[in-house]
């Protein structure tokens, strides 16, 4: 007989209305107010959700949604092929976990496909098709384009937010993006059977991003702790025309510890693929990560060391993905 299974609690995140942040001028009254609401989400739990029909059209998600199945339809070694070569740090050209009881799910990694003139995406398609996939390649060449886009206008609103308008475009410069798609797999093989316990398809981490941004399927999961610990809390979906935003922990740093970076993983165990894709927006590799000297005061005394970013992922690589790495590595 099926037994029940224990249902986490429900976290609701905040959410800002970012409907179009192109009618959403900077400098604005309006434009400071969706700021200064970001920020405070960031700083109280690391997590909001926004509410946003452009620049990504839920029809955009749907469609990139969509299509990924047929790219994890693909033999392991196409997979690896497709993924191309590795990048550095966490975000792997194509990665597969499903060896063993804590981690199910495998991920396709795209560095900077909004950068140039999509020439990444274009590679990546082209190691999938040879002969071509125009549709695929426009689905993701938007998608990819417009989560960039939006990470960066968000990020340019927490660092506006903190009065610092002034550094926002070269805070914003020196980032790059990787677009990931995930599959957490129900087949057969892994497919839990009714009275079993949900699985962790994706195990407790932080971000090494400045700020994740994420859609989903309809098929929840997504578990975080909040800033004063406690439980894991299940965050409901996020609604069709909204997405999740997470903090990582270069923002944690860059904010001198204002921003709270949340611990979080997934966790699955129906009998549907949950199949999400999300946006890392990541300081630039050769960037020192620091705080600037406004967000250093007498009241607010230097949390974190200034550091290299890639110096950071090696070490965070090397020492495991919990709360405490970000300050076992660079701590005052
Ligand atoms: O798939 C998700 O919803 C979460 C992914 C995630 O947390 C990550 O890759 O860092
Ligand atoms: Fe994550």
């Amino acid at each position: 007989m099926a037994t029940s299974l224990p249902l986490p609690a429900l976290m609701i995140p905040p959410r800002v209305d970012l409907d179009d942040p192109a009618t959403l001028v900077r400098g604005t009254s309006e434009w400071l107010r969706r700021a200064n609401l970001v920020r405070g989400a960031l700083e109280a739990n690391g997590c909001l959700v926004v509410r946003c029909r452009s620049p990504m059209p839920p029809e955009l998600r749907q469609r990139m949604l969509e299509a990924t199945p047929e790219l994890f339809s693909f033999r392991t070694e196409t997979k690896h092929r497709i993924g191309g070569a590795d990048v550095d740090g966490p975000y792997k050209a194509y990665l597969e976990k499903r060896d063993s009881a804590t981690c199910r799910y495998e991920a396709f990694g795209l560095a900077n496909a909004d950068a140039g003139r999509g020439e990444e995406a274009r590679k990546f398609v082209a190691r999938a098709w040879p002969l071509g996939n125009d549709r695929f390649l426009e689905t993701l060449t938007s998608a990819a384009g417009e989560m960039a886009k939006l990470a960066r206008v968000i990020l340019t609103m927490v660092v506006d937010s903190y009065g610092l308008a002034h550094r926002s475009d070269e805070t914003v410069a020196a980032t790059d993006t990787n677009f990931r798609m995930y599959r957490y797999d129900m087949d057969s093989s892994t497919r839990t059977s009714p009275d079993e316990q949900p699985a962790l398809g994706l195990c407790a981490h932080v971000d090494a991003s400045y700020l994740t941004i994420l859609f989903q399927n309809d098929v929840d999961g997504f578990e975080m702790k909040t800033r004063d610990g406690g439980d894991w809390v299940r965050v409901p979906l996020a609604g069709s025309d909204s997405l999740l935003v997470i903090a990582g922990q270069p923002l944690v740093a860059w904010s001198n510890g204002k921003v709270h970076a949340p611990v979080h993983r997934v966790v699955v165990g129906g009998q549907e693929d949950r199949l999400s894709c999300g946006v890392f927006l990541l300081p630039r590799k050769d960037l020192v990560v620091d705080a600037p000297p406004e967000l250093v005061t007498a009241d607010a005394p230097r949390r974190f060391r200034p550091f290299g970013y890639m110096d950071y992922l090696k070490f965070k690589q090397a020492n495991g993905n919990g709360e405490d790495v970000l300050g076992r590595f660079a701590g005052m």
